[in-house]
């Protein structure tokens, strides 16, 4: 057997010519959804996602800022510029690429966010509402890969969802989105002791660990749904977390890096930008 390959890119392509009329519908009201993403330091990897929000924000008619800081700025400098930005009433969504320079405490910076703003869905308030099955702001990546399976018609209810990661950007938040789907969820990480075990279980296997080619077709059984979450660079070439040739071969459907995922986690971002304007103004 050989999978069907989900591509995010044609599906984001699709959602993103949506957005863009919705968009235009927003301005003829007189509201022009901003988006502001602050990056401090130069990591090349994040410029490139940076880079890639900044292109997508502008096909859909979004306004769009970059707000690039020395690696050596300081906490404080960065919770004066959110509070700027909580209070700029032109400024719907705020989002701080991760991770920041170590001087700095994440979640400080995230807890800083006005939740109204906070298009990542990482501030506990919005993370908390997600846990409890409310409507909120729901982690981009996350939010992607529910949006990806309901297109390709593969249904979650009682479904065994075996996860490789657990991070808050990640791993966690969408093994919560898909329990509130009715799946069965295991989570793995780096203390799990036989990770193919695990693997081998799954209907749906999501791997969001960063290590390239952690899973190959020997971890998974005939007829998994295989979502790959990784973005590594390896030797100049982007790769994901899972050995793609191999998995083919006994997967039932398989997404892509790139163009997987990675393209839905920006559509997700300008969808979020654009809830939070209607909100913000009452629509
Ligand atoms: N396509 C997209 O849109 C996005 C892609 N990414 C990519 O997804 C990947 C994961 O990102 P993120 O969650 O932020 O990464 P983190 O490093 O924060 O988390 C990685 C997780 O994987 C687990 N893990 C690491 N190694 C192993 C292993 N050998 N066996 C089992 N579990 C392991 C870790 O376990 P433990 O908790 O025990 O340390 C941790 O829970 C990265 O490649 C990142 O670039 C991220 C965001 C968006
Ligand atoms: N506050 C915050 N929110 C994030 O959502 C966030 C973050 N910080 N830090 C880093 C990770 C990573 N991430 C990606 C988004 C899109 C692609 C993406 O579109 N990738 C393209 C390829 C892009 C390229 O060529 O480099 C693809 O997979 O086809 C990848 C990775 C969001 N993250």
């Amino acid at each position: 057997m050989s999978a069907e390959v989900i591509y995010g890119k044609p599906l984001a392509e699709e959602l993103r010519q949506e957005m863009k009329e919705e968009v235009s519908a927003l301005h003829e009201k007189k509201i022009h959804p901003k988006l502001v993403v602050v990056i401090i330091g130069e990591d090349p990897a994040s410029m490139s996602y940076v880079k890639g929000k900044q292109r997508a924000s502008e096909k859909v008619g979004l306004d769009s800022e970059l707000i690039e800081l020395p690696v050596d700025t300081s906490e404080q400098y960065l919770l004066d510029l959110i509070d700027r930005l909580n209070q700029d009433d032109e400024v719907h969504g705020i989002l701080v690429q991760l991770p920041v320079p170590e001087h700095i405490s994440d979640q400080k910076i995230i807890e800083s966010i006005d939740p109204r703003k906070d298009v990542d869905g990482f501030h506990p308030m919005n993370a908390g509402r997600m846990l409890t099955g409310q409507d909120t702001f729901y982690p981009c990546t996350p939010y992607g890969i529910l949006v990806m399976l309901k297109r390709a018609s593969i249904s979650l209810e009682g479904k065994h969802v075996v996860i490789v990661g657990r991070s808050n950007l990640v791993g966690k938040p969408v093994g919560q989105l898909l329990l509130n789907e009715n799946a069965t969820v295991t989570h793995c990480h780096s203390r799990t002791k036989d990770l193919r075990h695990h693997t081998k279980q799954a209907d749906i296997l999501i791997v969001a660990a960063g290590r390239p080619s952690l899973v190959s077709g020997e971890d998974i059984s005939e007829g998994t749904v295989v979502i790959d979450v990784g973005v590594n660079r390896v030797d100049g070439k982007l790769t994901g977390d899972v050995d793609f040739d191999s998995a083919k071969e006994v997967a039932s459907y398989i997404t892509p890096v790139p163009k997987g995922v990675g393209p839905m986690t920006i559509t997700m971002l300008l969808h979020n930008t654009i809830e939070a304007a209607k909100r913000i103004h009452g629509q």
